[in-house]
């Protein structure tokens, strides 16, 4: 992986076109920036607001200005109260600069009014904490989302929508049948469909599938959207097994690695190297 040119937003394009320009530019990767406690400490890092900005800031310079996504984890973020989340607001805006797209990884869900203020925070451009895209929770209900996609829809901004997460407790609720027959999972997977079925290009309204999740029958071949796809590598998930849930996905999957690559740091080399290895696995089982 050599240094690419930024992708500069543009306040004409949608989130799915600049994603789509990016993932093809850059390749199928996401970086997550979770500066795990444990990470931290192997980095030789105090664990404290001094060592998060020495964790993200490595990160981000070794590599913003060459992979196709980075997803800081808010949590990691938050755990460090305000001080934290001013970090937050500089990892996110010094990523963007360097040229990639970043999606903020916070699962908000609330009623609708509550959601309209998560919208302003994470997506309205005048925002100090404003990302590309924003990963939200649908289990208020799909429509209680309404607030944020408008939001992103407005400012050329993407929401990435938990449908089969990547976690061994996800199926309990989302394979979970309705009155209809379909599973949780499938109705979000409409809803988001429905959402992008007027987008010219790749529409900006995303999904959460885990690589982790196997066989599980759901169709995604009308949501005209990405799919983020996290539990790669520490979970247990291998780029390989998107070849099969993501068939005929081409070009629109963004698969999501965090501590397999974090966890070649603290030198920007080793997670150069490691995001290099990471990409190239993700390019032999998509293409
Ligand atoms: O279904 C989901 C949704 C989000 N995540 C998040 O992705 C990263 C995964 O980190 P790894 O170190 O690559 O396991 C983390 O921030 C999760 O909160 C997920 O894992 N699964």
């Amino acid at each position: 992986m050599t240094h690419q040119a930024p992708v500069p937003p543009s306040e004409k394009e949608s989130f799915g076109e600049r994603l789509q320009k990016a993932l093809s530019a850059r390749g199928p990767l996401c970086v997550g920036i979770d500066p795990h406690a444990s990470l931290l400490l192997r980095w030789g890092l105090p664990d404290s607001v001094d060592g998060l900005r020495s964790f993200a800031d490595t990160v981000v310079s070794a590599l913003a200005d060459r992979v196709a996504v980075m997803k800081p984890q808010s949590a990691f973020f938050e755990r460090f109260g305000a001080a934290g989340v001013s970090v937050l607001e500089s990892t996110i805006r010094q990523a963007r600069q360097a040229g990639t797209i970043v999606i903020l990884d916070a699962k908000r869900g609330d009623i609708g009014s509550t959601v309209q203020a998560y919208a302003q925070a994470y997506l309205s451009p005048t925002s100090p904490i404003a990302a590309d895209a924003v990963t939200v929770s649908p289990y208020l209900g799909f429509g209680s989302l309404a607030p944020v996609i408008d939001e992103a829809e407005a400012h050329g901004g993407g929401v990435f929508v938990l449908a089969l997460t990547s976690n061994p407790e996800g199926p309990s609720v989302q394979h979970a049948r309705t009155s209809d027959g379909r599973t949780v999972a499938q109705t979000i997977i409409d809803e988001a469909a429905a959402c992008n079925a007027k987008a010219p290009v790749l529409g900006s309204v995303g999904l959460v599938v885990g690589a982790t999740v196997g066989d599980t029958g759901h169709d995604l071949s009308a949501l005209n959207g990405p799919v983020l796809v996290p539990g790669l590598g520490a979970q247990g998930g291998a780029a390989d097994d998107m070849r099969g849930l993501f068939r005929d996905l081409r070009g629109v999957v963004v698969p999501s690695y965090s501590r397999e690559v974090l966890s070649h740091g603290p030198g920007k080399s080793g997670l150069r190297d490691a995001a290099d290895r990471a990409l190239s696995a993700c390019q032999k089982a998509l293409f």
